[in-house]
């Protein structure tokens, strides 16, 4: 089979430049296109010089449209308006639409399954085989221990723009699953002043943010007398880039639909 065309939308970002060293590097995957948004100083760059690589011959433009009709991928790690602009056209192409980008809402949501109608459209909040394994352990504990207090904490470096962290909230998620609850109507975000006593049950959220840190994560279980600490530790981020291409090999023929990370790895029923 011949190597797998990967469009990198959102080049010049710390994940697109991560993304571009993976894709080089991964036997099976080549860069097929660089998009970086209009008006960018870096359109015209060449992609490989962009991630730190010896030049490769692909520049970087601001035109989506033929790039993407040229691939069999797209690998994308921009902003909620930009990935919803993505998987439409990532749907009419009929290509693998690789999606890490969080801070997703309800309706972008809805337009995401729309596009999964017409092509393989993969999203987690968090693409490492780390996380992903530790989402399915915290599923496991939460449903053990089911009087415990679970807390969620994460923390991550001063650019970013989204809280909870996607990650937060997937774990968040293995953890409702577990109690068979609705995480949406048991969440606690924040807190401040009097709040009152913690209501049991809920599944708390707080979040750092400063300095360089990749991405840290730790769900705590608080039982009476004991507490257990589940958690993971980013150290860079190759983890979610490799991740991102090993989904879209993975979503390579397969049929249209809505995947998850999970599922890439094997650890849907897990
Ligand atoms: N799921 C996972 O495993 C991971 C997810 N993420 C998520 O990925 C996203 C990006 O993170 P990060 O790389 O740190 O952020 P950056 O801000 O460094 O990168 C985002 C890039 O996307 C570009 N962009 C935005 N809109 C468009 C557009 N319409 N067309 C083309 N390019 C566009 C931005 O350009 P400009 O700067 O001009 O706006 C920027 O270069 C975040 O949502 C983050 O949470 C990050 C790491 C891992
Ligand atoms: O913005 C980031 O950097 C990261 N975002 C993802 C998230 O929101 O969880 C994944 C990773 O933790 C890094």
């Amino acid at each position: 089979m011949s190597d797998m065309r990967l469009v990198v939308v959102g080049a010049a970002g710390r994940m697109g430049r991560a993304l571009i060293r993976a894709i080089t590097e991964t036997p099976g995957a080549v860069l097929a296109g660089a998009i970086e948004r209009q008006g960018s100083s870096e359109i015209g760059q060449d992609a490989g010089i962009l991630a730190g690589l010896p030049p490769g011959g692909v520049k970087v433009t601001d035109d989506p449209l033929p790039v993407f009709a040229a691939a069999e991928g797209v690998l994308d790690f921009t902003s909620p308006a930009a990935t919803t602009a993505f998987a439409s056209l990532a749907a009419q192409a009929r290509i693998v639409h690789v999606i890490g980008t969080t801070g997703l809402v309800e309706t972008d949501l809805d337009k995401l399954d729309a596009a999964a109608r017409h092509a393989v459209l993969v999203r987690s909040g968090n693409m490492s085989l780390g996380v992903n394994l530790l989402a399915a352990l915290v599923k496991r504990a939460a449903a053990a221990l089911p009087d415990f207090d679970i807390e969620i904490l994460e923390m991550h470096h001063r650019h970013k723009v989204d809280a909870p962290s996607g990650t937060a909230l997937l774990l968040g998620e293995a953890a409702a699953e577990g109690r068979d609850i609705d995480l949406s109507s048991s969440s606690v975000r924040s807190r401040d002043g009097h709040t009152g006593a913690r209501p049991g049950g809920a599944i708390g959220f707080a979040t750092l943010r400063g300095g360089s840190v990749v991405g840290e994560h730790s769900v705590i279980l608080a039982g009476p007398g004991e507490r257990i600490e589940l958690s993971h530790k980013a150290e860079d981020r190759a983890i979610f880039a490799n991740g991102a291409v090993r989904a879209a090999l993975w979503g390579r023929g397969k049929k249209p639909g809505h995947y998850s990370m999970a599922d890439v790895l094997g650890l849907a029923d897990v």
